[in-house]
């Protein structure tokens, strides 16, 4: 059963997924098969199929309301009893979620990483460590505008857009207040060496437990 939930929250673009997977990815190996999982915030998007995509590209997706954080807390809590859960798969070109899930173990430890997963505290009462990756908005803007031209489909009007109409606001409104309610805040993003390093042998430490 999951033991140790690690939260790892941040702006859009701000490193929490390179962290995050820099941190699994050099200890999957190391540790006993199926011990740490991750699971993203992204993956509770609520479904949008039944709108039409031009209902679906004006969707705040900064704000608390666009996401199911309902389930994601009833999957944490699944886990933790030692069930296995149905996690959804975003498509963040259809804006929805996609007909597939992915099945996740309850692992030992779960990393989970997202913008609000500390804004909203009946989320953050699920959290055993929590973390704070701090970028500047400008470098995570630079950051989100190549990232969402190569891989998310988008061009850079429509990056420029949502950034004044939601991202921008959202962040001031609701992530960056949640700074305060984290562990650890993490400078510079997804390669902060001595950061990872800390997070690794913590989860080391807690697995000899
Ligand atoms: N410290 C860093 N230096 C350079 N590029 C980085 C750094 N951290 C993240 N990136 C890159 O910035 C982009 C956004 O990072 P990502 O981890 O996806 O952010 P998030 O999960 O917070 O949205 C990715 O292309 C990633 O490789
Ligand atoms: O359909 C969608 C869903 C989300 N977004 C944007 O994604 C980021 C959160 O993901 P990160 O991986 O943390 O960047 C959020 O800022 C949303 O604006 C989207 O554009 N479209």
């Amino acid at each position: 059963m999951t033991q140790t939930i690690i939260a790892i929250a941040g702006a859009s673009a701000s490193g929490k997924s390179l962290f995050s997977q820099t941190i699994y990815n050099e200890l999957v190996n190391e540790l006993e098969p199926g011990a740490i999982a991750i699971i993203e915030e992204d993956a509770y998007y609520r479904d949008q199929s039944h709108l039409p995509m031009a209902h679906r590209v004006k969707t705040n997706y900064d704000h608390p309301d666009a996401f199911e954080h309902e389930l994601m807390v009833e999957h944490l809590r699944k886990l933790r009893a030692g069930c296995a859960v149905d996690v959804p798969i975003y498509d963040y070109n259809e804006h929805t979620r996609a007909t597939e899930t992915r099945r996740v173990l309850p692992a030992k430890i779960l990393i989970v990483e997202g913008i609000l997963l500390l804004s909203d505290p009946a989320l953050r009462d699920e959290f055993d460590i929590k973390v704070f990756i701090d970028t500047p908005l400008d470098i995570c803007l630079m950051r989100r505008m190549q990232r969402d031209i190569e891989e998310r489909g988008r061009t850079i009007q429509s990056i420029v857009e949502q950034y004044k109409r939601t991202v921008r606001p959202m962040f001031y409104q609701f992530i960056e207040p949640s700074k305060h309610n984290a562990d650890l805040v993490v400078t510079r993003g997804g390669k902060n060496r001595v950061a990872i390093d800390i997070i690794k042998s913590k989860i080391k430490h807690l697995l000899q437990e």
